[in-house]
């Protein structure tokens, strides 16, 4: 059975990358798909974005929605303080098992928790299952026509606070225009675009934050 390209791109980080260095599998994952095979990891500069939005809230505890193959999960849990944690969710086992291995040799596996299912699912278990209050920071990177759902849910289950950050990617391609005039209409939610480009492409790309005003 031929490999498939998230496996590919794992085989490549074990084999090049520094185990216990997240950077260096950052680096060497945006190398391969830069190079190799384009893959949708948020990549070096929406990662950028991504990396000031996490130093600036500077989150206890954190949601991404779309694991993937772990790349932006290795890139939030680096920035993470003693004793903050990282919520990621993925519903293709094979996705899941592929970034469990890919946060594991990073080094960052005590401070991520992979959980597997889909968001729908798994939000409303978050306080009670995983003993969440509420989530500092929300990374949205899944199916696009999830973000607004996920985020009314996100307010339904009464998980975010005052201060509570969003950060979707992919605001302009693949685009999540129906995400966009929700959150931008919403006197609930403060936003402001970042202007990037589509991970390894010249082609635009933007990410949007949004602080639930409460
Ligand atoms: C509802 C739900 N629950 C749990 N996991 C979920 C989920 N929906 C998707 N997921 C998981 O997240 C991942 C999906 C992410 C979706 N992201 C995308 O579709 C995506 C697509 C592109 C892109 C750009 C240009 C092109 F020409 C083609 C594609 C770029 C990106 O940055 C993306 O995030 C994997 C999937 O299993
Ligand atoms: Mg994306």
């Amino acid at each position: 059975m031929n490999q498939s390209k998230e496996q590919r791109i794992l085989n490549f980080v074990l084999q090049n990358a520094v185990r216990g260095d997240p950077c260096s599998v950052l680096d060497t994952i945006d190398k391969y798909c830069s190079q190799k095979e384009w893959a949708m990891n948020v990549g070096d500069e929406k990662g950028l974005i991504l990396d000031k939005t996490v130093e600036e809230v500077n989150p206890s505890v954190a949601l991404e929605l779309g694991t993937y193959c772990g790349y932006s999960a290795v890139r939030i849990a680096r920035l993470l303080k003693a004793g903050a944690y990282l919520l990621t969710v993925e519903f293709n086992p094979e996705f899941a098992a592929i970034a469990k291995q890919m946060i594991e040799f990073a080094g960052v596996q005590d401070k991520v928790k992979l959980l597997e299912g889909p968001s729908e699912e798994i939000i409303p278990q978050l306080k009670k299952k995983y003993e969440v209050d509420t989530l500092d920071f929300v990374f949205l990177d899944h199916w696009k026509d999830r973000y607004t759902p996920d985020t009314i849910l996100l307010q339904e289950c009464n998980l975010l606070r005052k201060g509570s950050v969003l950060l979707a990617d992919n605001i302009i391609f693949p685009g999540a225009p129906e995400f966009l005039n929700y959150i931008r209409n919403n006197p609930h939610f403060q936003c402001t675009n970042y202007p990037s480009h589509l991970e390894y492409m010249k082609v635009g790309d933007a990410m949007e934050k949004a602080v639930f005003l409460g």
